[in-house]
C-alpha cells in the first residue's frame, strides 16, 4: 500500500494526517499550540512551536504506524491564512508571527485605503483593508517596532514558513498568498502597484508556487528527526479553507461548505471573482487552479464556545458539554449571545465590537448560556450565509467540516438556522484531508482533484431543516441582527477599560 501525509497547521494544533490510497485515514497525531494574547486583540504564535510539534507530530505519526517509510509517496500542508511571519536575510525568525485573528492594525487598514484607494484595492487584491490581513501587518511592525522591520528580508505566511523549515525552500503558495491583500488574485502575481504605494520593496514577497506544484524534498536532518524518507515528495498545498473546502469535495460554483472551527467559515466556489461592491465577503484563490471563492468569516466561532467550555464545564468532553443543546428549546429562553470574543469581520468588519449575552433572567442556567453560544455562533454564520444568498448564489445544501460538524445537534441547528440541508463526511479531517489530497494528485495517484474526490470523499449523515424551527429562527435572527447595531457604541465607549 501507498501513503500520503496531509499537515493541517491550525491555531489551536498541527495535525497530521497519514492517508492511504484508498482515501482513508490510517493514523491521525494532533500536537497543540499556544497562543500569546499580550494585550486586547492581539494574537500572536512562536513560529518555532509550529516546527517542533510538527516534527514531533510526524515522528510520533510514523512510529505508530506500520507502514515503510519508502512507502509514503508524499507530503504536503494546510495552514492557518494570513499569518505574518518575517524573517532576516539568514532567513531567521525575527519576532513571533502576527495571526489572522490579531486586530491591532485598525490604523494601517485606514492607510492602505487611503494610498491604494478603496475601489482599486477591491479590483486587485478582491478584497477589503481588514486587520486580520498580513498587508497591515507588515505595516504595523514598520510603524511600531522600526528596528525588527529594517532587518526584515522575506515575509512568509505560516504553513509556507513550516514547509520552509522541512525543504529549506523559500515560496508562497498561490491560495495562501491570495490572503494577503498584495496579491493580484486575477493574475496570480504579487501586486507592483499595491507595493508601490505602500513604499514596499518587492524583494519582501517571496517567489509564488501553485498549491499543486512540488516543493523540494525532506532536509536530511527533517527525514531523519521524523522517521520519513528523504525522498518523500513535498507539495505546496493550500490556505486552510481552501484545503478544507477540497477535503469537503467542494471544488466547483454552486457548492459550498461550512467550517466551524477555532473560527467559522461559509465558503463557496466560483467561476469568476468579481468583488462585492465593498469587499462584504472575501474573494480568494482557491487551491484547485482556475477556482476562485467567496467566504465569510465569523472570528470566534468554535473559539466562542471553547471560551464558554473554559468557565461552564471546564473538565468535561464537548459530547457533555453540548448535552444543553438535546435539553433546551431553540431560543434559548430568550437569550442571545453575540460572538465577538475578537471583534468581528463578516458582516461587520469591526475590530472593536466585542461579543455578550442579552436576554437574561434568574430563571436561567448554565444550560441557556451554553445553547445561547451555539445559536449565536450559528447565527453569526448566518449572516454570511444571507449576504450569499443576496449575491445570487443557491444555498440548499452545505458541507459541514471542522469541529463544530462533530455535534449532531448543532448541526440539526446549522440546518434549521441556515434554512439548508447540511451533510456530514464520514471521513471528516477537516483541511488535513485536502493537503492529503494535494499530495495524492501531485504524487500521480489522480489525474485531477476531482478524480481523487470521487475516490476519497465519503458523504455521511445528513441533517435537513425543520420548516416550524427554520421559522422560530429566522425571527430570532433579527433581533440577532439589532444586536450589533445597538451594541456597537457601547463596545467602543467600553474600549478603553479593556485590558491594554
Ligand atoms: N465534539 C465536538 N462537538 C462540537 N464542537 C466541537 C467538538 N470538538 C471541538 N469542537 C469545537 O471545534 C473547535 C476546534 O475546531 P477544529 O476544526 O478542530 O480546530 P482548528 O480551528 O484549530 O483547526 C473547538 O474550539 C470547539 O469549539
Ligand atoms: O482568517 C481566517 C480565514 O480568513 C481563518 O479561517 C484562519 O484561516 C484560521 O483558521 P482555523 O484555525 O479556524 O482553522
Amino acid at each position: 500500500m501507498k501513503y500520503v501525509i496531509g499537515v493541517d497547521l491550525g491555531t489551536s494544533a498541527v495535525k497530521c494526517l497519514l492517508v492511504n490510497q484508498r482515501g482513508e485515514v490510517v493514523r491521525t497525531v494532533s500536537k497543540s499550540l499556544r497562543t500569546i494574547r499580550e494585550h486586547s486583540g492581539w494574537s500572536e504564535q512562536d513560529p518555532e512551536e509550529w516546527v517542533r510539534q510538527t516534527l514531533a507530530g510526524l515522528a510520533e505519526l510514523r512510529a505508530s504506524a506500520e507502514v515503510k517509510a519508502e512507502e509514503i509517496e508524499g507530503i504536503s500542508f494546510s495552514g492557518q491564512m494570513h499569518g505574518l511571519v518575517l524573517l532576516d536575510e539568514d532567513h531567521g525568525v525575527l519576532r513571533n508571527a502576527i495571526l489572522w485573528n490579531d486586530t491591532r492594525t485598525a490604523e494601517e487598514c485606514r492607510d492602505i485605503e487611503e494610498a491604494v484607494g478603496k475601489q482599486r484595492l477591491l479590483a486587485i487584491a478582491k478584497n477589503a483593508a481588514l486587520e486580520g490581513f498580513t498587508l497591515p501587518k507588515i505595516l504595523w511592525v514598520r510603524k511600531h517596532q522600526p528596528e525588527v522591520y529594517d532587518r526584515a528580508a522575506v515575509f512568509l505566511l505560516p504553513k509556507d514558513y513550516l514547509r520552509y523549515r522541512l525543504t529549506g525552500r523559500v515560496e508562497a503558495e498561490i491560495s495562501d498568498a491570495s490572503g494577503t491583500l498584495m496579491l493580484d488574485v486575477s493574475r496570480k502575481q504579487w501586486s507592483r502597484e499595491i507595493l508601490e504605494e505602500l513604499d514596499l520593496n518587492p524583494e519582501i514577497c517571496p517567489p509564488l508556487t501553485e498549491s499543486g506544484a512540488q516543493t523540494g524534498t525532506l532536509l536530511p536532518e527533517k527525514a531523519r528527526a521524523t522517521g520519513l524518507s528523504p525522498d518523500i515528495r513535498v507539495f505546496a498545498g493550500g490556505a486552510d479553507n481552501a484545503c478544507g473546502a477540497i477535503g469537503a469535495g467542494v471544488l466547483r460554483e454552486g457548492q459550498t461548505m461550512g467550517s466551524i472551527g477555532t473560527s467559522g467559515v461559509i465558503l463557496s466556489p466560483q467561476d469568476r471573482l468579481e468583488s462585492t461592491p465593498q469587499g462584504e465577503v472575501h474573494g480568494f484563490n482557491h487551491a484547485r487552479p482556475g477556482v476562485f471563492y467567496f467566504m465569510g468569516v465569523t472570528l470566534a466561532a468554535g473559539d466562542s464556545l471553547a471560551w464558554a467550555k473554559r468557565f461552564l464545564g471546564p473538565n468535561q468532553h464537548y459530547s457533555d458539554f453540548l448535552s444543553p443543546l438535546e435539553e433546551i428549546s431553540p431560543g434559548s429562553g430568550g437569550v442571545l449571545f453575540s460572538p465577538y470574543l475578537s471583534g468581528e469581520r463578516t458582516p461587520h468588519a469591526d475590530a472593536d465590537i466585542r461579543g455578550g449575552w442579552i436576554g437574561l433572567d434568574a430563571s436561567h442556567t448554565s444550560k441557556h448560556l451554553i445553547r445561547s453560544v451555539v445559536e449565536g455562533i450559528t447565527f453569526s454564520l448566518n449572516e454570511s450565509v444571507e449576504l450569499f444568498r443576496r449575491k445570487g448564489k443557491n444555498i440548499d445544501r452545505m458541507v459541514a467540516i471542522g469541529g463544530g460538524a462533530r455535534n449532531h445537534a448543532w448541526l440539526q441547528i446549522q440546518a434549521d438556522v441556515f434554512n439548508t440541508e447540511m451533510v456530514t463526511l464520514t471521513n471528516e479531517q477537516g483541511p488535513g484531508m485536502g493537503a492529503a489530497m494535494l499530495a495524492a494528485v501531485g504524487t500521480g495517484w489522480f489525474d485531477s482533484l476531482e478524480e481523487c474526490t470521487q475516490s476519497f470523499v465519503k458523504t455521511g449523515k445528513t441533517f435537513q431543516p425543520d420548516p416550524k424551527r427554520v421559522s422560530v429562527y429566522r425571527e430570532l435572527f433579527g433581533i440577532y441582527q439589532d444586536i450589533y447595531k445597538q451594541t456597537r457604541g457601547l463596545s467602543r465607549r467600553l474600549k478603553g477599560f479593556r485590558q491594554q
